[in-house]
């Protein structure tokens, strides 16, 4: 059996939990929508988006409105002190995606399993986190607004539920938590109404940068001032995240030796991989219920065609995060041979943005198993058929759970051996988390 909830109600963060526990109408300290505004609907989002930067609805306009986009170079801030400063409620925004009380919605987002495509909701987010990050940066003077806000990184992503219903009303909530000079951190809750009452989903954290309005340099952003012991807690953890990301980075297998205990596991593994019956380094016999990591990948091509741009005329990262999501769904899938469950999305870098026009190559593979857990990265990298260059764009990291007790995946080489460390950190860093 699986767990129905992976996590409890003391492990949320507190402005969720605190919401839930007062009946879902607003987080504490932030403003009450049922009393206000009222929630927006998911279809709004891109449309308000597109409105407060100019962009175009034609492709073929597409060029001219960057053009018309440059002239906002001078509403630019010089320094971040010249803008007036912003509350955590300033940008706390409620969106309704109503599969529920609006059947003809669900077909997008349902899948065949009888559930919501989690590939849209990640689209969700991401369009979400951008328009909270502009309610942020919002200058009551300015029709369009001079920043082109990007997602530079899905900190992570961690659900309570494991099915998400197609046929019940969707809830995100979700506000700026923490302001850099020119990045903002976005935190944000999905919760779904059963019986009359919104309970939890998931909760999110994105990291946004402002750039200019042709998307070329970093440009500053309004600061946020806490307003309270709690905000002060919220903005403390911003913080800290940053700090946490550098270390991570830092310790990276990209840059430095694995630890020493790493060093054993992988020893470990060597060990456990050599055939008795040879006095040889050479000769490797699976051990039983494994796979090697070599046998465990899926690949998959993408087109990336005008449909899927943003409003900047570059891919939507909701668009790439759901096409990683799916492929690696699907290599759990094969992989475990039942239905996987996804438990948390974790540290996706948006390194370089995707060009409307780029062959996009997704690779998946497990990187680490324990128990019924399948740990996906997947790598995403654009293919220059002229210059017949590759660039990494993105890295997807995806914890699943499946429906049974999955092999063990076995790395052969010793690159194989680092992403299967990396996978390992990523996993224990999840399960600290749930
Ligand atoms: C159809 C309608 C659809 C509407 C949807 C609208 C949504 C649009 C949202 C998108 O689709 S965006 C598309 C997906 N994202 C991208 O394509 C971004 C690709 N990456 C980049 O362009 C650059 O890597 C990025 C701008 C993110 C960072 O560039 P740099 O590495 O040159 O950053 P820089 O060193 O100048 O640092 C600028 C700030 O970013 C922060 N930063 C950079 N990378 C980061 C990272 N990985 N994590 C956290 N923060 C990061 C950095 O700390 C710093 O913050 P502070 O100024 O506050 O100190």
């Amino acid at each position: 059996m699986l767990p129905t909830r992976l996590c409890i109600m003391r492990k949320l963060p507190s402005v969720l939990a605190r919401t839930l526990t007062s009946g879902i109408s607003g987080s504490p300290g932030l403003p009450d929508m049922s009393e206000g505004q009222s929630p927006i609907h998911v279809n709004n989002v891109r449309r308000k988006l597109r409105d407060i930067v100019g962009a175009s609805t034609n492709w073929r306009d597409h060029v001219q409105a960057m053009q018309e986009r440059k002239a906002l170079h001078t509403l630019l801030a010089k320094r971040q002190e010249d803008l007036p400063p912003r509350r955590m409620k300033d940008s706390y925004l409620e969106v309704i995606l109503p599969l529920g009380s609006q059947p003809e919605i669900r077909e997008k987002y349902l899948n065949v399993q009888n559930s919501v495509r989690f590939g849209r909701i990640l689209e969700d987010l991401d369009s979400l986190g951008v328009l909270i990050c502009y309610t942020h940066t919002k200058q009551e003077m300015q029709p369009r607004s001079p920043l082109s806000i990007v997602t530079a990184l899905v900190d992570k992503i961690n659900l309570c539920q494991k099915i998400i219903h197609p046929d019940c009303d969707i809830k995100f909530t979700g506000n700026v938590s923490w302001v850099g000079k020119t990045s903002m951190e976005v935190k944000m809750h999905m919760l779904q109404l059963h019986d009359g009452d919104y309970s939890p989903v998931l909760d999110a954290t994105f990291v946004m940068v402002a750039r200019d309005p042709e998307n070329t340099r970093p440009a500053f952003v309004n600061p946020l001032i806490p307003e309270s012991p709690e905000e002060e807690e919220i903005f403390k953890q911003g913080e800290l995240n940053k700090m946490r990301r550098i270390d991570f980075s830092t310790a990276s297998l990209l840059k430095m030796a694995p630890t020493a205990e790493e060093r054993n596991i992988v020893h470990d593994i060597f060990l456990n991989t050599l055939d008795t019956r040879t006095v040889s380094f050479k000769s490797r016999k699976l051990p039983p219920n494994s796979v090697w990591m070599e046998d465990a990948k899926l690949k998959a091509l993408q087109i990336c065609h005008p449909e899927e741009r943003n409003i900047f005329n570059r891919i939507f990262g909701g668009f790439l995060m759901r096409k990683a999501f799916e492929l690696g769904w699907a290599t759990a899938c094969s992989y475990g041979g039942s239905r996987p469950f996804i438990v948390s999305v974790d540290d996706i870098m948006f390194q370089k943005p995707v060009e409307v026009g780029s062959l996009l190559l997704l690779s998946g593979q497990v990187c680490y198993t324990e128990n019924n857990y399948i740990q996906v990265r997947v790598h995403s990298e654009v293919y220059n058929a002229n210059t017949r260059e590759h660039h990494t764009t993105n890295i997807f990291h995806f914890t699943f759970i499946s429906e049974n007790e999955v092999p063990q995946v076995v790395p052969k080489t010793y690159g194989e051996s680092m992403l299967y460390l990396d996978g390992k950190r990523h996993f224990t860093a999840v399960m600290k988390e749930i």
